[in-house]
């Protein structure tokens, strides 16, 4: 293995000991609000390390649950009522959502606001037309890995794979504002694998454990793994397949242990950056 390890876990939480901090020198604490709706499993394992993080960091926290039954009404009720709630600056709607809610109806619902998941399309749109918005947490953390890492960003070729509103067309976004040269592909790609040995910079997010091969890295290249993929036998599985890409790449994110922390410490870093600008006090 030639690669450089980008620790995701320490990134996140030095960055989150640093929200701590900011948060202890608050008048007041930042509220955060899960809304989580039936019993998806990925959906506990993230419920709970947010909850966990948001804590120690001085956040006010708490997650309400909705059954699997609840109607897309109840949902909308239940987000109108922390809209209307002072106390509340962030709002995240955890997914997927059971089939008889509207996902767009249930994201659409959020003060943009306190929508610190950057899905509304307010804050989507302000984020293509290079305006200042909430951005999705796991891009976000995606560009704090490549910062610490000292990757250099203005010229570098950059490929996101994947191109779904939670990850991959905010990444490219971002990346483009970087001043990155960026390419989507998707699985549609003529040829992925040439795609991919073009890029300085890969950042894959499709969901399909395993898809990036070795030779489909270019020598010294960074890659960034967001893909969490649940194996059969429990076990988490990136879409690089790790052992092979650590002996081409320059430096890669490992899984666990890479963007999943930085997802959870931007969620955060949103969580303030909404009080703040809602109540004042930076
Ligand atoms: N509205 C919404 N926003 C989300 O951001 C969102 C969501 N819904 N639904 C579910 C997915 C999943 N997700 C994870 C984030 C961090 C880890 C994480 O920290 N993973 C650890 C490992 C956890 C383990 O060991 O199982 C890691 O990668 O090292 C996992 C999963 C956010 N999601």
């Amino acid at each position: 293995m030639t690669a450089r390890i980008l620790d995701g876990k320490a990134i996140a939480a030095r960055l989150r000991a640093g929200l701590a901090a900011r948060v202890a020198a608050l008048p007041f604490r930042p509220g955060l609000r899960v809304v989580r709706v039936g019993e998806d499993p990925a959906s506990g394992v993230y419920v709970r390390n947010k909850d966990k993080a948001a804590r120690e960091a001085g956040f006010d926290s708490a997650t309400l649950h909705l059954p699997a039954s609840a109607t897309e009404a109840e949902l909308l009720a239940t987000i109108a009522v922390l809209n209307a709630d002072p106390a509340v600056d962030g709002i995240l709607v955890q997914l997927p959502l059971p089939p008889q809610i509207r996902t767009e109806a249930a994201i659409a619902a959020v003060d943009p606001a306190k929508d610190v998941d950057g899905f509304h399309p307010l804050n989507a749109g302000r984020l293509a037309a290079g305006q200042p918005g909430l951005v999705p947490c796991t891009p976000r953390g995606v560009m704090h890995i490549l910062a610490e890492a000292g990757v250099a960003l203005r010229g570098a070729r950059a490929l996101v794979l994947g191109r779904s509103q939670i990850v991959g067309r905010p990444m490219a976004q971002l990346l483009l504002g970087a001043d990155c040269t960026v390419t989507i592909a998707h699985s549609r790609s003529r040829d992925l694998a040439a795609e991919c040995r073009r890029a300085e910079i890969l950042i894959a997010a499709v969901g399909r454990p395993g898809l990036v091969r070795g030779d489909w890295i270019a020598p010294g290249a960074v890659v960034v793994d967001v893909g969490i993929n649940r194996l059969p036998d429990g076990r988490l599985a990136g879409d690089v397949a790790f052992e092979e890409a650590a002996a081409v790449a320059g430096a890669i994110t490992p899984v666990p242990g890479g963007v999943g922390p930085m997802t959870i410490a931007c969620l955060l870093e949103n969580t303030l950056d909404a009080a703040i600008a809602r109540r004042g006090g930076a």
